[in-house]
């Protein structure tokens, strides 16, 4: 099923982003801002973290992408999606949309709904709020869905991709699914089929997860050793762990 994601592929795509040093622009929650600014530099990407409305389309217009997370959304936030979808549209930017929380209101759900009209949409979410999004991406052809738990699941208009790796200390400090959007969104600036974009940034934020179990002692040096694990991840390393 993951033929097409092999080491030498996710190696690639990661070089690429190592190269051309993308920057993605976060609109962003207020919880998640520094691990998903951390988590982009280990990657070696660039954050950009503007939020107000006036100023947002300026900051991102030279970014690689976007990202757009709704965990603490603002009414200034809300008033910045429109003029990031703009220029995305406008641009052809890739643009990935976090979900957080978007089954517990229907102001969030609204946001999704407008969202999710971007032709090229990738979608990042858990499974709770997969779920409840699936009757809305039912009526969104098109879109790249990535569910990620245990095992991590892209539905891409070029396929399915399935990613094992990562740790359950995962689940144990706050803002990882969303610096993991962060990370797909680097990669789409870097690689055209959001599909492998996806797959190669979970597998390297899954292995990264795995080194670091190895080397922390809780949820406190685990965070600190994904840093670290991330920002020296190779190809020998994806060849071994890839298998
Ligand atoms: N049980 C698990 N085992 C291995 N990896 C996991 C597990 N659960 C989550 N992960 C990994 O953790 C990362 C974050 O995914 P998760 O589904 O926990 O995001 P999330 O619920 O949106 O997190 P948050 O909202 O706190 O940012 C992904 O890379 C995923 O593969
Ligand atoms: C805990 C929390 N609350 C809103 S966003 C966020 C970070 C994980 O999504
Ligand atoms: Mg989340």
């Amino acid at each position: 099923m993951n033929a097409r994601l092999d080491a030498t592929r996710v190696a690639s795509i990661l070089a690429r982003v190592a190269q051309a040093r993308p920057r993605v622009h976060c609109l962003t929650n207020t919880v998640a801002q520094n691990v998903t600014a951390n988590m982009l530099l280990a990657f070696g990407a660039i954050p950009s973290m503007a939020v107000h409305p006036d100023e947002v389309a300026d900051v991102a217009a030279a970014a690689g992408a976007i990202l757009i997370n709704l965990g603490t959304i603002s009414p200034e936030g809300e008033r910045a999606i429109p003029r990031l979808l703009e220029l995305a549209r406008a641009q052809g930017k890739p643009l990935v949309l976090d979900p957080v929380f978007v089954e517990l209101s229907p102001l969030r759900m609204r946001l999704a709904e407008d969202i999710l009209r971007l032709p090229g949409i990738v979608v990042r979410g858990n499974g709770g709020e997969m779920q409840a999004l699936a009757p809305l991406l039912a009526a969104t052809p098109g879109a790249t869905r990535i569910t990620t738990g245990a095992v991590d699941r892209i539905e891409a208009p070029s396929g399915l991709f399935e990613i094992a790796h990562g740790h359950p200390l995962m689940t144990k400090v706050t803002g990882l699914g969303c610096a993991s959007s962060a990370l797909v969104a680097a990669c789409c600036a870097v690689e055209p089929d959001p599909g492998l974009a996806a797959g190669a940034a979970l597998t390297a934020f899954g292995i990264a997860g795995e080194i670091a179990a190895e080397r922390s002692a809780g949820p406190g040096s685990f965070a600190m050793h994904l840093i670290d694990a991330l920002a020296s991840l190779d190809e020998a390393t994806l060849l071994t762990r890839m298998g």
